[in-house]
């Protein structure tokens, strides 16, 4: 069963007075997949979205068909690349999201994914540079370190790039810590609210549990920081060689999502939420893409909050993440931009 999406006060008013004007077009790119359904299936339940469209190069019809039966107020459309179906899923879009793209084996990292995924978001981001230029991109696919640089530079290239409107999607960093954290404190997890910063792989996640609030072993903050960090090596261990994280990403996804349609759609203020964008923190080391607590507004980024106090643990955490990030950021914009 999965859970239901919170919804805001502001939320429930623009679903009681819901109009086209007051939702949104929302597609799901991968819509078919083990990432791909279970989202579908929890933006369904936004009142915020008017048209889900879902994407896939298989299976959409049906998963289209099913979610259709449901009875909330969106409409729900699948597509196929046949007969312009990439165009159709996303003209109109106000928010594309992308889990399109292979997952991790066991014994593999998620930059061994690069070569297949960062063709795969570079064509679909080509065609929402094309097909919905000004439509807030959160990008799921791994490895997101690398693939949100691609789609930036895509966009670039055909001269919409808004950094503004995209995200690469690190909730499912803070959600995990928030559940790890509650476990070892044994606190409910809305009380364990963790700052997670860097990137989404190994020692680019970088959780910053003395901003907590809460007091922790130096042992405790050892292993936590690192089943924060390689929380989706655990997943994809269980799973067996079936994929990774599906649900709890659909769980983030959609929160991430739904937080961005408040902001957007339903105009709530202070929607803070941590995700991977363009920012200047360390600039000069070459890293331009950081994830840390963002403000979302009407235009998507409001305001990059400060990483804020570290202490020298984290600070060492920090330095180890920022030359892989380079690399990761670095290898993607290079895909897109070699002769
Ligand atoms: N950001 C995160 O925190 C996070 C978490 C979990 C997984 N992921 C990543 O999300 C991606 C998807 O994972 P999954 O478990 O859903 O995989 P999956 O294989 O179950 O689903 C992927 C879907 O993408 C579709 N697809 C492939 N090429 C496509 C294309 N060109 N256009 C449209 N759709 C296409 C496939 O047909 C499939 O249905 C992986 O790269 C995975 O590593 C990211
Ligand atoms: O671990 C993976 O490959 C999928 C995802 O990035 C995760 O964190 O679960």
């Amino acid at each position: 069963m999965f859970a239901a999406p919170r919804l805001s006060a502001v939320a429930k008013r623009a679903f009681s007075t819901s109009t086209s004007s007051n939702a949104a077009k929302v597609a799901v790119l991968g819509a078919a997949g083990g990432i791909g359904q279970p989202l579908s299936l929890l933006l369904k339940q936004s009142p915020l979205i008017s048209h889900l469209s879902l994407y896939d190069i298989v299976n959409t019809p049906g998963v289209a068909a099913d979610l259709s039966h449901i009875n909330s107020n969106s409409k729900v459309t699948g597509h196929v690349p046949e007969n312009n179906g990439l165009k159709d899923a996303l003209t109109g879009c106000d928010i594309v999201v992308i889990p399109a793209g292979v997952p991790r084996k066991p014994g593999m990292t998620r930059d061994d994914l690069f070569n297949t995924n960062a063709s795969i978001v570079r064509d679909l981001a080509t065609a929402c540079a094309e097909h919905c230029p000004k439509a807030h991109i959160l990008v799921i696919a791994n490895p997101v370190n690398s693939t949100v640089p691609i789609v930036a530079e895509v966009f670039k290239k055909a001269k919409v790039y808004d950094p503004k409107r995209l995200f690469g999607v690190t909730t499912l960093d803070v959600v995990r810590a928030s559940r790890f954290v509650s476990e070892i404190k044994k606190i409910p997890t809305e009380d364990a609210k963790i700052t997670v910063i860097g990137g989404h792989s190994g020692v680019t996640i970088v959780p910053l549990l003395s901003q907590s609030g809460y007091k922790f072993t130096e042992e405790e903050v050892k292993a936590l920081t690192h089943r924060i960090q390689f929380g989706g090596d655990e997943v994809v261990k269980a799973k067996n060689g079936t994929g990774s994280a599906t649900l709890s990403m659909a769980f983030a996804g959609a929160r991430f999502t739904n937080s961005l349609l408040e902001a957007t759609v339903a105009g709530k203020k202070n929607v803070v939420e941590p995700t991977f964008v363009q920012s200047d923190f360390f600039a000069k080391e070459g890293v331009d893409f950081f994830a840390t607590n963002v403000e979302l507004g009407a235009n998507g980024v409001e305001k990059i909050h400060p990483i804020g106090q570290v202490n020298q643990y984290e600070q060492g955490l920090i330095d180890a993440a920022v030359p892989e990030l380079k690399g990761n950021i670095n290898k993607g914009k290079a895909f897109i931009n070699k002769a």
